[in-house]
């Protein structure tokens, strides 16, 4: 499916974005490990979620579904289902790496694979410390590429500094740690996104956080929930920037998950000069959330690296379109983890908005903007990666006449409202 996007002068009105996707995985995934019920208001309906439900159902989960609200039936920590056949992560490197923490944990074998994208992307980072634990992994490249068959049982704890902060490695770790006894550890470089340690509180294990580190106890009996599931920020990002950078825009995002290892973007874009006011601002279930409001504004470049990338590790490709609108150069370091995702996203969104005439270069960890040059509808490649899908769709609004995106359908991967939205907001 091919995304067409016509140039537009003004963007107005006020939306919802979809459930945050993060908290949706771990909202299956903790469910389907506690005793009871747990019931899951906002689930987020996209592939990548889906992909989750239909693995735990195969370990032998009840989930049902109605509208946004989802049941787990729990089975406790010891009562998944040797799967009978192959688990299909589909496009999604959360659901394949939490669940090889959880897998590594069972006493019986699984196979995981997933699509083209799954199956290039590193898994070795995970498959390491498991193995420390206890696990036998087994895949190409001695178990950094999918499919791959984990064998589990029997974990001993273990303190593991990751050399790269990523929260799917974390996580991983602290979900094969429910099955060690006694305390298992994570040091990260930077903190990367917490909601594993928040709801794996809430569901009752014992979890410690100390500065960078965070440790799990070994054993807990974990206790069904109720989920209530934020926006997803990293979804509200392309509406803020197309607030942003169309001559009149006025978005206002109503419910949007800001917990503060996420909010990077809102850092942001506001160093740059973005007009975005938070009101409303609540704490839900343990996470804060909020409404945003964008107003069209004069955008100026920024430097950006260091503690600040996990933040907003997603939102880089459309942070690069708002460089790209603003005066004067941005660059952005220490973000080489971005061509380990869906696609390599440095590659992806420099080509993308090469093509619509931006002056952008890839750095080895990052990117150069020099922004101002106005940009021209063209034809794009998705490279099958939903957050450049629809950081170019931005990029389309203020690009003159129309620009294209080829293989759009990836855009439900995460946000398959996506379209209908830009055309609800878009005014002339
Ligand atoms: O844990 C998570 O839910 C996620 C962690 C991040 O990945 P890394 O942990 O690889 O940085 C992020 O890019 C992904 O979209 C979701
Ligand atoms: C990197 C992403 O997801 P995942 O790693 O779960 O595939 C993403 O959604 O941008």
């Amino acid at each position: 499916m091919r995304i067409t996007i016509t140039q537009t002068e003004k963007m107005e009105g006020t939306i919802q974005v979809p459930g945050d996707k993060s908290i949706s995985h771990r909202s299956i995934m903790l469910g389907a490990l506690a005793q009871g019920v747990t019931r899951i208001e906002g689930f987020l309906m996209a592939e990548d979620c889906l992909s989750t439900v239909r693995c735990f159902r195969t370990l032998g989960v009840p989930i049902t579904m109605e509208g946004k609200s989802v049941r787990v039936e729990g089975r406790g920590l010891y009562g998944l289902q040797e799967p009978e056949d192959v688990l299909d992560v589909g496009n999604s490197g959360t659901t394949i790496r939490l669940m090889m923490g959880i897998l590594a944990g069972q006493p019986f074998t699984s196979f995981l694979t997933g699509d083209p994208s799954i199956r290039r992307r590193p898994m070795g980072r995970v498959a390491k410390p498991l193995r420390e634990m206890g696990a036998n992994i087994v895949g190409r490249q001695n178990g950094n590429l999918a499919p791959l068959a984990v064998q589990g049982g029997n974990l001993k704890p273990i303190s593991y500094k990751t050399p790269v902060a990523s929260a799917q490695i974390k996580s991983s770790i602290l979900l094969a740690g429910l099955y060690a006894p006694g305390w298992t550890e994570v040091i990260e470089p930077e903190q990367s996104r917490n909601h594993s340690e928040l709801m794996l509180k809430a569901f009752g294990a014992e979890i410690e956080t100390d500065g960078p580190a965070v440790r799990v106890k070994g054993g807990a009996q974990l206790k069904g929930q109720q989920v209530q599931v934020p926006g997803d920020i990293s979804s509200a990002a392309f509406f803020m920037v197309a607030g942003l950078i169309v001559p009149q825009g006025k978005i206002v995002i109503e419910n949007v998950g800001l917990n503060p290892t996420r909010d990077g973007i809102l850092e942001v874009l506001q160093a740059m000069g973005g007009k975005i006011r938070l009101f409303d601002t609540r704490v839900v279930a343990g996470e804060l959330i909020g409404n945003i409001e964008i107003q069209s504004s004069e955008l100026r470049g920024v430097s950006i690296g260091g503690a600040i990338i996990p933040r907003l590790i997603d939102e880089i490709p459309v942070l690069a379109v708002a460089a790209a609108f603003a005066e004067g150069v941005t660059e952005i370091h220490d973000a080489a983890e971005l061509k380990v995702k869906e696609s390599n996203r440095l590659y992806a969104i420099s080509e993308g908005l090469t093509r619509l005439g931006a002056q952008i270069e890839e750095l080895p960890d990052g990117l150069r903007i020099i922004g101002g040059k106005p940009l021209k509808g063209n034809v794009c490649q998705s490279y099958h990666d939903h957050r450049i899908a629809m950081a170019l769709a931005v990029a389309g609004l203020r690009a003159e006449g129309e620009t294209h995106i080829e293989d759009g359908e990836a855009v439900n991967i995460s946000f398959p409202e996506f379209t209908q939205l830009i055309s609800q907001l878009q005014k002339v």
